[in-house]
């Protein structure tokens, strides 16, 4: 729109430059041009190119009246009437009768009159026509008149024309100087607009520029401000955590303040208590010869110290020893195993298939309430009172007599100690670890494992692979290593060897060999003199870590005879025997000693016709061979019982089973015996329970003798 406002302004401009150019006089309007013309004697018309030619010269929509300040119109020049009597018309009839109307009206000269001879030509007709021709020349002479009198009247009216013309030239150069004055007034007005309107574009696109700009800022402060919200945010939080900062410094410093001064008075104190030893300090340095006799005092007095603790550690040995021999030769822990999964699953599927649904395999995650309570159900009425020295168990069953009447029947018996269910491994060893130790010391000692199968014997000998799980073995021999490692520094050297025996259907295997089972004729020899006992082409492996032990025990556990029977699914049908032999030298007492440490696992005891072996020849075997040695067992314990109380002559059945044999020395009065009875905590195991309990509470009151400490001085 812009771009059209300045083109048309730009011809406007060039209009008015050329106007000016021209000037007034140089080009008159069309207007007076036809006046002029009227002045060669032309009849005056009105002129109508005249605001035409100037509505044209203004160009299209741009006349006088949109410039607002145009002169006023030009009045039409009015046409000069020329006659205005009847006789003119009738002459200028006439005239047009013999002559064509002229454009411009020149004044001619009268026609001049025919001359007279043409007409007497013709003798006859003489008279008519010269009448005729007078009559013509006086109508000529009458138009001649009129003529002369209309070419003065004209010249007359001419003249008032020429008047006028000269009047309405004036005044149009007048109206041209107003015009031009007007043009001029236009132009520099048009410049005016022209600078308002560059100005006001100017000042629109700066306005713009500056609106864009002031919106740029006002944009960049609101993000400042939104950061300085933030800020402020932030700021607060900052205060706050200070604030809580300052008030808990502040409690520190009132605390500080009051450990200050309790600390400024422990000074005093402590300054004077320095004072006081630096006097004493003072005194006692006294002479450099006090000094050194002083530390040579000191030096002797460790020396006799230190022989002392060899002697008490001798002393405490002797003690230690003597408890546990006071305690009895052969003592008897009874531990009972807890419900396993495995128990509810085989219960429950015995007593309704139907209410095993709950409990899976132990792989799945049965309702734990629903297992608590056929743990319950399956556990058999056990009692552990003795809650202080944990001694007792009782065992008791409720029955229906042959007469209907309901009978009840209660077990009790007491034990060196009772383990319930939920005792650990660690707990159990903690008891046994005095007796382990003390084949350090130059004894025999002798721990096996009794109880019907799955009653947890081989879980308490060897146990898991985990060192919470791990059983006496390991834990025991871990001991023996360790306490061997102490007494280095009391001068004791040691040397540790370890074989490993299983004992099945009488005969012997090597656990720890590399040959097929039953193939080597292994025998068993005692050494009377040295009391120590010798099996034939077996594997002993000198031990030199803990750790080797347990390697040795994983060699062993696989090539154990292991067959199934419906009792346990890993039933061991044999006993194993791991043997750890101990030798130790004292270079600074002379002393020397050799012990021995029995592990046995025996094969389960149950009667045979709980084992389920009684239609398998093998199983039958098998199970004839446990119970033939688990007697002679019972016969040598009570045999060695009735000769220690007196019957010095009783003859004690060792060779009743290999078993018996193979444990001659570990079972007669020289060593330390201890018994575990393994129970299980199910009710249908129960009668078989009260088997083991009856046979424990035998042994536990057999006394073998003191046990005998093998030692030499060399010295
Ligand atoms: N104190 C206990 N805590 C947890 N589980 C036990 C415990 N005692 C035994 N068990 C588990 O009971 C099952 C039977 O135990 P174990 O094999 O030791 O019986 P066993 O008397 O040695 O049988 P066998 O005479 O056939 O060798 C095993 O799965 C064992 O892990």
């Amino acid at each position: 729109m812009a771009a059209g406002v300045t083109t048309r302004t730009n011809s406007l401009k060039r209009k008015a430059a050329t106007q000016e150019n021209l000037g007034a006089d140089q080009q008159p309007p069309r207007k007076l041009a036809a006046i002029a013309e009227a002045d060669t004697n032309q009849p005056l018309r009105p002129s109508k190119t005249a605001p035409n030619s100037t509505n044209n010269t203004n160009g299209a929509g741009a006349g006088p009246s949109k410039l607002g300040r145009g002169p006023p119109p030009l009045t039409k020049p009015r046409a000069p009437t020329l006659a205005t009597s009847t006789s003119t018309n009738a002459v200028r009839r006439t005239t047009r009768a013999t002559s064509a109307p002229p454009k411009t009206a020149p004044v001619r000269p009268p026609a001049r009159p025919m001359s007279r001879t043409t007409w007497v030509a013709r003798p006859g007709a003489s008279t008519v026509n010269d009448e005729r021709f007078d009559s013509i020349q006086q109508q000529i002479a009458k138009i001649e008149a009129a003529r002369a009198a209309d070419a003065a009247r004209l010249d007359a009216e001419l003249a008032q024309e020429r008047a006028k013309r000269s009047d309405l030239q004036a005044s149009h150069e007048a109206l041209s100087r107003e015009l031009t004055n007007a043009k001029t007034q236009e132009i520099a007005q048009r410049q005016e607009l022209f600078i308002a309107s560059d100005e006001l574009n100017s000042l629109r696109q700066r306005h713009e520029r500056e609106i864009s700009e002031m919106q740029a800022d006002l944009r960049r402060k609101d993000r400042e401000l939104r950061e300085l919200n933030e800020d402020l945010r932030m700021c607060q939080a900052d205060l706050e955590r200070e604030r809580d900062t300052v008030k808990s410094l502040k409690a520190t410093i009132a605390q500080q303040a009051t450990a200050q001064l309790s600390l400024t008075a422990q000074l005093g104190a402590l300054q004077a208590e320095k004072a006081a030893v630096q006097a004493e300090f003072d005194r006692t340095c006294g002479s450099k010869a006090d000094l050194a006799l002083q530390l040579e005092r000191a030096q002797k007095r460790i020396a006799d110290l230190e022989r002392e603790a060899r002697e008490g550690e001798s002393v405490r040995r002797k003690l230690h020893n003597m408890v546990q021999e006071l305690k009895g030769n052969i003592r008897v822990f009874v531990r009972v195993r807890p419900v396993l999964r495995s128990d509810i699953l085989s219960t429950t599927f015995n007593l309704s298939a139907g209410s095993a649904g709950s409990i899976t395999d132990g792989t799945g995650s049965p309702d734990p309430e629903e297992e608590a309570r056929m743990r319950e159900e399956a556990m058999a009425q056990m009692a552990f009172p003795d809650k202080m020295d944990h001694r007792e168990i009782v065992l008791k069953s409720s029955s229906e007599s042959a007469t209907g009447q309901e009978r009840k029947d209660e077990w009790q018996f007491t034990f060196d100690r009772v383990f319930e269910p939920h005792s650990t491994q660690a707990e159990v060893f903690e008891e046994i670890s005095q007796l382990a130790q003390s084949c350090t010391d130059g004894y025999n000692v002798c721990v096996f494992a009794y109880g019907q199968t799955g009653s947890g014997k081989s879980f308490t000998m060897e146990g898991g692979s985990s060192d919470a799980t791990a059983g006496m073995i390991p834990r025991a021999v871990e001991q023996v290593f360790r306490v061997a490692d102490e007494l280095k520094s009391k001068g004791w050297q040691y040397k540790m060897e370890g074989q490993f025996l299983e004992i099945y259907n009488e005969t012997i295997n090597d656990l720890l060999g590399k040959g097929e089972f039953d193939k080597k004729k292994h025998e068993i020899k005692h050494d009377p003199k040295t009391g120590r006992t010798t099996v034939t082409d077996v594997n002993v492996v000198p031990l030199a870590s803990a750790t080797q032990v347990r390697t040795l025990l994983a060699l062993a556990q696989g090539r154990r005879t292991v067959a199934a029977t419906l009792m346990n699914e890993r039933s061991s049908r044999s006993h194993s025997v791991f043997t750890l032999r101990i030798r130790g030298e004292n270079a600074l007492t002379g002393e020397s000693c050799e012990g021995s440490l029995n592990l046995v696992d025996l094969a389960g005891s149950e009667r045979l016709e709980k084992s389920g072996a009684a239609g398998d020849r093998d199983r039958l075997k098998e199970t004839q061979n446990i119970n033939k040695s688990l007697s002679a067992l019972g016969d040598v314990i009570a045999a060695l019982g009735e000769k220690g109380e007196g019957k010095g002559d009783k003859h004690i059945p060792y060779r009743n089973s290999k078993l018996t044999y193979l444990l001659q020395n570990s079972l007669s009065g020289n060593s330390k015996t201890l018994m575990f009875l393994n129970l299980s905590p199910l009710a249908t195991h129960l009668h078989e329970s009260l088997c083991s309990l009856r046979f424990a509470t035998k042994v536990n009151n057999t006394t073998i003798g003191t046990a005998r400490k093998q030692t030499k001085h060399t010295a």
